[in-house]
């Protein structure tokens, strides 16, 4: 698991080493790692460590400070280092060591922004170490000109060095993950103590390349995260396996109400989502030409035209495939939320369900639907404090606060959507898991990711004390069973992928291969599947 915190957090953990005189030991840590990590980097690309050419942008502040010490033990490795002040002056000791250790420092202004942004821009490597947690806002006048010239010098230099964010891209909040352009979009983010939830949260997310955390030995005073995502470690300990013992409906009964004339197709990709990800048994609801076509794709389905009250089972999904025109599989949608049970409510299900939920129903929107979705809940009278409702654009631009919004008002669990697939909960936990390829962005893609969170919640919804055991509240699961939906659905679309263009059938063809190799990181090492501790007789 990873846990990510906000500067705040961080800033409160650091307190009593600071008050210790610690100060200087902690940035020691922080600038040896960020020195580290440079040169495995160029390790890893082969490229020669001496000679090699690194520009820091150093800010005035401790950020600038890292960078500053970073870039004069690179020096010691015998690396031609420059340094571009962003804001006249620097971080006493760390400008000294850096000068001392044979590098060049430039002080930026208006007048030489765009002439320095040209030097550096063929730089091996560039440490952006102008704004670190303290940070408010973005970059703003020759420091915005240097970043704006620099990315532009990239692009048009076809060979760009590595960019390394010292902490956090400058310009991105590290509490939110907004990012105030310019933003030099990072490589690779070396980030101190541990990741900020800036970091995975888009758009600042989009800016941070590969994260890697260096410990500064603070991390024991670090307080419940802000927010985690799940690895496939933790996948192997919290999917379900089925008992010896186990019956079909015992592993969990998935109901699902989706699809429509308009899209048939929806329920078919849903419920193959289910079969693939464990569900026991899928049940469909919905109009007989879409049922047809269920049973043709997926036998293994049972369809009915009933009712949600005459369907027995432990967790429906309603809404993929489905219009405002669709009054029947509406008021299904409305019944499966009204039975208390978890629900995965996707599509055309959120702009019909009541303004206010429970944690157990798990809402799905992109972007474009959450905006829809805050606008309704803006003009409901029940909840009038939202304001001014965002677009599309504004939740792109904020998506961890609009989740977290919606999720409030709702008093549901909110999945959102996008590269950076976001989960909060109504109550403290989030989740940010992005473990998918840009290939998951193909039609239906959405609906496979229903059906496998809806087979998630048939499975788990009621195993409490599995939650538990990993040190999840129990009253939390919903989200935490969201993220792991995402998290699976973002593996089987890599894997099924392998870097070129993906179907959203095929999706849930390779989810249980990927089942099956993540839940061998839970078995000892030496156990294979279907080997046996002592030989048959
Ligand atoms: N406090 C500590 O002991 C440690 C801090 N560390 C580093 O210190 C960083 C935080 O350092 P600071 O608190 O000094 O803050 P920053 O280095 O992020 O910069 C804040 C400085 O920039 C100014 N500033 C804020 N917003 C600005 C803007 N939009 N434009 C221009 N200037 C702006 C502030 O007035 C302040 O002087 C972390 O990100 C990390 O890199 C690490 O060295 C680890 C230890
Ligand atoms: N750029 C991207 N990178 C990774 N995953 C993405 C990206 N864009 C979309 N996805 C994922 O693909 C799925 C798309 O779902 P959705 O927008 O509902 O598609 P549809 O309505 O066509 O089924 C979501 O799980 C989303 O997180
Ligand atoms: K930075």
């Amino acid at each position: 698991m990873i846990s990510a915190y906000t500067g705040t957090q961080i800033r409160a953990a650091e307190q009593p080493f600071l008050a210790a005189g610690m100060g200087d030991v902690l940035m020691q840590r922080a600038s040896h790692g960020l020195a580290n990590a440079v040169v495995r980097e160029l390790q890893a690309r082969s490229r020669r460590l001496y000679g090699a050419s690194v520009a820091v942008l150093a800010g005035k502040g401790n950020n600038g400070g890292d960078g500053l010490f970073a870039a004069s033990f690179l020096a010691a490795r015998g690396m031609r280092t420059t340094a571009i002040l962003t804001a006249g002056t620097a971080h006493a000791e760390a400008l000294a060591a850096f000068e001392r250790a044979g590098g060049r420092v430039h002080l930026l202004a208006d007048s030489n922004a765009s002439q320095l942004a040209a030097h550096v821009a063929g730089a091996d490597v560039v440490i952006d170490a102008i704004l670190g947690t303290g940070a408010r806002g973005g970059l703003r006048g020759a420091a915005a000109g240097l970043v704006r010239g620099l990315s532009r010098g990239r692009l048009a230099s076809g060979m760009p060095g590595i960019v390394v964010a010292c902490d956090i891209p400058s310009g991105v909040d590290a509490d939110t993950g907004e990012a105030h352009a310019p933003v030099l979009s990072a490589d690779l983010t070396v980030t101190f103590a541990a990741a900020k939830v800036g970091l995975l949260a888009d758009p600042g997310a989009d800016h941070a390349g590969r994260i890697h955390v260096v410990p500064i030995g603070i991390e024991d005073e670090l307080p419940w995260p802000a927010i985690r995502r799940f690895e496939p470690v933790d996948l192997a300990r919290l999917l379900p396996q089925p008992g010896r013992r186990s019956h079909k409906y015992s592993r969990g009964v998935l109901g699902v109400v989706a699809g429509s004339a308009d899209y048939p197709g929806a329920a078919v990709l849903a419920c193959r989502g289910a079969l693939a990800a464990g569900a026991g048994m899928v049940r469909y609801l919905g109009p007989p030409e879409v049922a047809d076509l269920v049973r043709q794709s997926c036998p293994e389905v049972v369809c009915s035209t009933g009712s949600v009250a005459e369907t027995h089972v432990q967790a429906w999904l309603v809404g993929s495939g489905m219009g405002p025109g669709d009054t029947e599989q509406l008021r299904r949608a409305r019944d499966a939320v009204e039975s208390g049970l978890p629900v995965i409510a996707d599509a055309g299900a959120l702009p019909a369900l009541p303004a206010v939920l429970a944690p157990q129903v798990i809402l799905t929107p992109h972007a474009g639907e959450l905006a829809v979705l805050l606008q309704r809940l803006a003009s409901s009278p029940d909840s009038p404090d939202f304001d001014p409702a965002p677009d599309r654009t504004a939740v792109e631009s904020s998506t961890l606060g609009a989740a977290r919004h919606a999720a409030v008002l709702t008093e549901a669990t909110v999945l959102l959507k996008g590269a950076t697939t976001l989960v909060a909960s109504p109550f403290q936990d989030f989740y940010s898991q992005a473990d998918g390829t840009a290939w998951l962005a193909t039609a239906g893609s959405g609906d496979v990711l229903a059906g496998i969170i809806g087979a998630l919640l048939a499975q788990l919804g009621s195993d409490v004390g599995r939650f538990r055991d990993a040190g999840i509240d129990p009253d939390e699961r919903w989200a935490a069973i969201a993220a792991l939906g995402a998290s699976l659905h973002g593996l089987a679309g890599a894997a099924a992928s392998g870097g070129g263009p993906l179907t959203a059938g095929r999706i849930s063809d390779a989810v249980p291969d990927v089942w099956y190799k993540v839940s061998l990181l839970s078995k000892p090492a030496g156990r294979k599947r279907n080997s046996h501790t002592h030989p048959l007789p």
